[in-house]
Parts: structure tokens; sequence; C-alpha cells
């Protein structure tokens, strides 16, 4: 195991209030957009089906289901990036068969939301684009 207690790193404690979370919340958030390249691609993709919700004026019932989807594939990538980091930092990137269940089982929730999402997305948006189109 890579996690040696006797090493000299510095020791980590309980966050002091809220605002402390709160604060290592919005780093957790920083550090997954710069250092996972899906994230900022999921991020990307987010913000061209809002401005597609915006042209094509979606309702208010569409909004929620575009919301979820959004939050669902951020929110799964944030847990997938998660497992990863715990796989790397226990196996020290040496091969090992829980490793890669955990990996691949983590990569397969978001292939899942992904699917998800895209059936929504092509449910509520090729109707709206197919109207434009024939008209
Ligand atoms: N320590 C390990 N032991 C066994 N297999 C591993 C290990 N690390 C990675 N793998 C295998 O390699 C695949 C790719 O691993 P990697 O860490 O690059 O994840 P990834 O899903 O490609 O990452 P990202 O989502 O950032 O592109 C995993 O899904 C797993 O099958």
């Amino acid at each position: 195991m890579p996690m040696d207690s006797n090493d000299k790193k510095p020791s980590v404690g309980k966050s002091k209030n809220l605002l402390n979370s709160i604060e290592f919340a919005i780093s957790g958030i920083k550090t997954a957009y710069k250092d996972e390249r899906n994230m900022r691609i999921h991020m990307f993709c987010a913000v061209l089906v809002i401005i597609l919700g915006l042209v094509l004026d979606l309702d208010r019932f569409e909004w929620l289901w575009i919301g979820l989807c959004i939050f669902l594939m951020l929110i799964m990538e944030i847990i997938n990036t998660i497992f990863e980091n715990v796989v790397n930092m226990v196996t020290n990137h040496h091969f090992h068969p829980l490793g890669k269940k955990v990996k691949d089982v983590a990569a397969a929730a978001v292939l899942i939301t992904a699917i998800f999402s895209v059936f929504v997305g092509a449910l509520i948006f090729l109707p709206k684009i197919y109207q434009i189109m024939i008209h």
C-alpha cells in the first residue's frame, strides 16, 4: 500500500466551519474541471444545450428534464473521478483486478447516464427542430 502512516506529510483534520466546507467543495469543482477532460466536455455540452434550449424556447417542464440530465451527467462524472483517483491512490497505478472492476463500473454509470441524457435530449429537441425544418 502506498499510504504509509509514518511518512512526513501534512496531517489533515476536519474542516472548522460551514464556510471552510464550501471552500473545499468549490476547490473540488475547480480541480475536477482542471484535471478531467471529460468534465470540461460535459460542461461545454451543457452550455450548448442551454443555448439551444433558450433558442427553442423550452417550457418549464422541458427545462426540468434538461436540468436533471445536466446535473446527473456532472455528478456522475464527479463520482467517476472520485473512484478513479481512489483506485490510483490505493494501487499506485499498478494493475489490480478490483481496481479495474471499480473503474469500469464507475465508467458504466457515466455511460448509462449519457445514454439517458441523449434519449431525453432527443425526445425534447428533435420534434422542435423538425417543426422548424418543415416550416
Ligand atoms: N489500477 C488499475 N488496475 C486495473 N485496471 C486499471 C487500473 N487503472 C486503470 N485500469 C483500466 O484502464 C481503464 C482506463 O483507466 P483510466 O484511469 O484511464 O480511466 P478512464 O476511464 O480512461 O479515465 P477518464 O474517465 O479520465 O478518461 C479502466 O477503466 C480500467 O479498465
